[in-house]
């Protein structure tokens, strides 16, 4: 009898703690309507989930919550909150959402997803060197010149290799000239797997239900995949880790960053697994990134003819046709800086950033998040704000000509700061100088050497229009591959980038070298 009545007071008091699973606590921020077990996870977008953070945004307010079973997300979509919760509480805002597949693929020390803690600080004062604008970067645009003048075709390949080699030159001391490079194919093969690994649906929700994991891994695809994972990335960072070290054992430095933190390892308090891990995650955060911005800003000069002749104005203005541009005169061409400002708004290269998390309990505007909350960084929701914007689905670079955040007159502009695309709080990117410089000196150099229009259909001779919402859904907001026309402005600006590369070779020699990576069949396919 009292085991009968223990057993349904026990089976009832299970039942009502799962209806209450998905319920929005009344001291979270507003939000969709939730439904028992599933909270939000029923409306909850799988891709382009921006659109509908941002529909939400407008209906309910610059801070809503979202639940995702148990757990609890919130979404800011404001400057305001932005600088209240991640820049100006940032110590309690600095963690990542816990992640079993990021845990395995990424061995805990990825330092853009691991969580916070000690060896997450220990990476990321490593990284400060990295934050000041680097010398090995300036000498990058004119192979791409130089490949976009003589297969104008492959100009997509072309932005790929660019960016990546930008990164291992300065990281690595390792330059790419071919696209075809083993290395670089190593890489993007990581990248690809990491796409898979977190795509969503691709594993259960193994870090609401920690039990999972004790399945073996021969019936779980998703322990086998994140390993999978794991063997892609690692050999692609540890074969460019000994790239490096091999350089200083044979006393043939050429001062990249790793160099100087190989060195000081033992100072630095890293070990060589940490090291390898540091160099890949600035490849991973930087090439990608880097080549879908400037994706974007062809895809943009191509659908926008206006824009691009503003720009080039400005440019034969003030640098002339006689000599390729340089870094210094960026601050000469308020046009040309508008122009990256309005790409970075119009079309962000991570339109949610990389989620936070609340790494203890804590109040914000009488709300109480609780610790674990996820929070999104709403970017394409702020920068696409009708209220602060006139006509923010209007590509037009002018506006930031008005006033520096290129918002509509009366706008309160006090919490506004132009690099809401680069995130913010202890987490802020920290690639952004080294990202500066390299958009900074292609945006230039592109304009100054070549005009872009779109394909023409051959039947009718008439411009195909480029699709300015073609992107595709991966890991960062980047063009469908699309067809456009490159060509060089004049036959001068042509032998100046023939010269111009060639006096250059010896800058990349030092950056060269020869190696490669295998990869395993087991590893090539999952
Ligand atoms: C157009 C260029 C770039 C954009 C738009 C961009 C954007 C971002 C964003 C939104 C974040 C998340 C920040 C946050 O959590 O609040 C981030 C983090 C990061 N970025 Fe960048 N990034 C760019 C270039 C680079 C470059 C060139 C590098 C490296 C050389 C880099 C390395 C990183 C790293 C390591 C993190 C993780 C920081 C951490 O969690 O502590 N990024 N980036």
């Amino acid at each position: 009898m009292w085991i009968l009545i223990l057993s349904s007071v026990t089976v009832a008091w299970i039942i009502l703690k799962l209806i209450r699973v998905g319920r929005r606590e009344s001291t979270l921020p507003p939000g969709p309507p939730t439904v028992p077990l599933l909270g939000n996870l029923n409306v909850f977008p799988t891709e382009f989930a921006f659109f509908k953070f941002t529909e939400w945004a407008r209906e309910y307010g610059d801070i809503y919550s979202l639940k995702i079973g148990p757990d609890t997300a919130v979404v800011l979509t404001s400057m305001k909150a932005v600088k209240e919760l991640i820049d100006q509480q940032s110590g309690l805002t600095c963690d990542r959402p816990k992640s079993y597949m990021v845990d395995t693929m990424y061995e805990k020390i990825h330092a853009a997803l691991m969580r916070y803690n000690e060896d997450w600080r220990l990476l990321r004062k490593t990284m400060h060197p990295i934050l000041t604008p680097s010398g090995a970067a300036e000498h990058q645009p004119i192979q791409l010149m130089y490949e976009l003048l003589n297969s104008p075709e492959r100009f997509f390949t072309h932005l790929k290799r660019y960016s990546t080699s930008v990164i291992t030159s300065v990281v690595f001391g390792k330059h790419f000239p071919r696209y075809e490079c083993p290395e670089i194919d190593a890489i993007f093969k990581s990248v690809d797997a990491a796409e898979r690994v977190f795509e969503v649906g691709a594993h259960p929700p193994v870090d609401q239900l920690p039990i999972l994991n004790y399945i073996p891994d021969r019936w779980a695809r998703w322990k086998r995949m994140a390993k999978w994972g794991n063997r892609l990335a690692t050999r692609a960072y540890f074969h460019l880790l000994k790239v490096c070290e091999e350089r200083i054992q044979n006393g043939e430095e050429n001062g990249c960053y790793l160099e100087n933190v190989i060195k000081n390892q033992e100072e630095y308090g890293l070990t060589r697994r940490m090291v390898g891990y540091l160099g890949g995650v600035l490849l991973d955060g930087g090439a990608h990134t880097t080549s879908a911005f400037l994706q974007t800003l062809i895809l943009l000069l191509t659908a926008f003819p206006e824009v691009q002749r503003k720009a080039q104005e400005e440019i034969d203005r003030v640098i002339g046709q006689d000599r390729a541009p340089r870094l210094e005169d960026f601050a000469q061409l308020p046009y040309c800086q508008a122009l990256i400002n309005e790409t970075h708004r119009f079309r962000p290269v991570a339109p949610l950033g990389i989620p936070h998390a609340m790494l203890n309990e804590g109040e914000y505007r009488n709300y109480v998040l609780p610790k674990g909350t996820l929070i999104f960084i709403n970017t394409w929701g702020i920068y696409h704000d009708p209220d602060v914007y006139d006509d923010p689905e209007t590509f037009n670079p002018d506006r930031y000509l008005v006033n520096q955040f290129g918002v509509k007159a009366g706008v309160d502009v006090r919490d506004f700061r132009n690099t809401v695309a680069f995130g913010g709080g202890r987490r802020v990117c920290p690639g952004i100088h080294l990202a500066n410089t390299s958009l900074n000196l292609n945006v230039m150099n592109l304009l100054w050497a070549f005009d872009f229009s779109p394909p023409t259909d051959p039947k009718t001779g008439r411009p195909i229009p480029v699709d300015t919402f073609k992107y595709d859904k991966g890991a960062f907001y980047a063009p469908t591959p699309f067809r456009c026309n490159i060509k060089p402005r004049t036959p001068v600006k042509a032998r100046i980038i023939e010269e111009e590369f060639s006096n250059a070779q010896s800058v990349f020699e030092k950056f060269e070298g020869t190696s490669s990576v295998e990869l395993e069949p087991v590893d090539e396919t999952f």
